[in-house]
């Protein structure tokens, strides 16, 4: 079992700036050993303070090859798009951001796109910069007809198309998520959330290990490094 390492802070900037600041070192760090990085980020709101600190960061973003982690299946120019919101921060610094959809409609077709589209990129990811839904959802790793693939899908498959079920009530849309091989496999995998309920039920998550019914319980049990959670009320 890895050691998850709780970083308390006072409020959402003191978070927000500590975890630009981890998100930046790391991205330095491959920067300065392989000449490039490529990074996961999260949607939601959570991140969303994080992600703007991150981009204002003096970094080599050209190197840089940013994949959301999940996205709903949506246009860029959808308030709901994660790789719309990643795309205005961080292509203006020139950064390389790569979609997981494209226009797609089809759920499993869209997952079997993006997966074809990350077989080109210098795997494994840097850093992949997770959130945790108050349903235990982590990326779009949801209950549903896709949840076994999505977590005991073969070691190979970076992402896959997700058709939730139940359908979340505040985002009932279909999605591509990376899959849980995936975002284990990355170098260095931190989580972010906030507030006592999501903080009970990752230490919940944490405790039932592999036998949570949970997608952040069975992510969190399968990973190969300690792991930094940061957290505010
Ligand atoms: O596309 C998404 O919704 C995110 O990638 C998702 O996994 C997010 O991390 C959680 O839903 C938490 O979202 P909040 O941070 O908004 O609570």
């Amino acid at each position: 079992m890895i050691d998850a390492e709780w970083w308390d802070y006072d409020d959402a900037d003191e978070l927000a700036e500590a975890v630009a600041g981890d998100a930046g070192f790391i991205i330095e760090q491959a920067l300065e050993a392989r000449g490039r990085a490529i990074i996961g980020l999260p949607g939601g709101e959570t991140p969303k303070a994080a992600l703007t600190l991150l981009a204002a960061r003096k970094i080599e973003w050209a190197d840089v090859t940013i994949v959301p982690t999940d996205d709903r299946l949506v246009p860029p120019t959808d308030p709901r798009s994660n790789v719309g919101m990643l795309a205005k921060l961080f292509l203006p610094k020139k950064a390389r951001v790569v979609p997981l959809c494209a226009g797609e409609t089809d759920p499993v077709l869209a997952g079997r796109a993006a997966d074809e589209r990350l077989a080109d990129l210098e795997w494994p990811l840097d850093l992949a910069w997770l959130g945790v839904g108050a349903d235990g959802h982590v990326a779009s790793i949801f209950p549903g007809p896709d949840y076994d693939a999505a977590i005991n899908g073969p070691k190979a498959r970076r992402a896959i198309g997700v058709r939730p079920d139940p359908m979340p009530e505040n985002m009932p849309v279909a999605r591509v998520t990376l899959t849980k091989a995936a975002l284990v496999s990355a170098r260095t995998v931190t989580l972010v959330l906030t507030g006592k309920d999501k903080r009970k039920l990752v230490e919940k998550a944490l405790k039932d290990g592999a036998s949570s019914t949970l997608p952040i319980g069975r992510l969190l049990a399968d990973l190969e490094m300690d792991i930094d959670i940061h957290w505010c009320e």
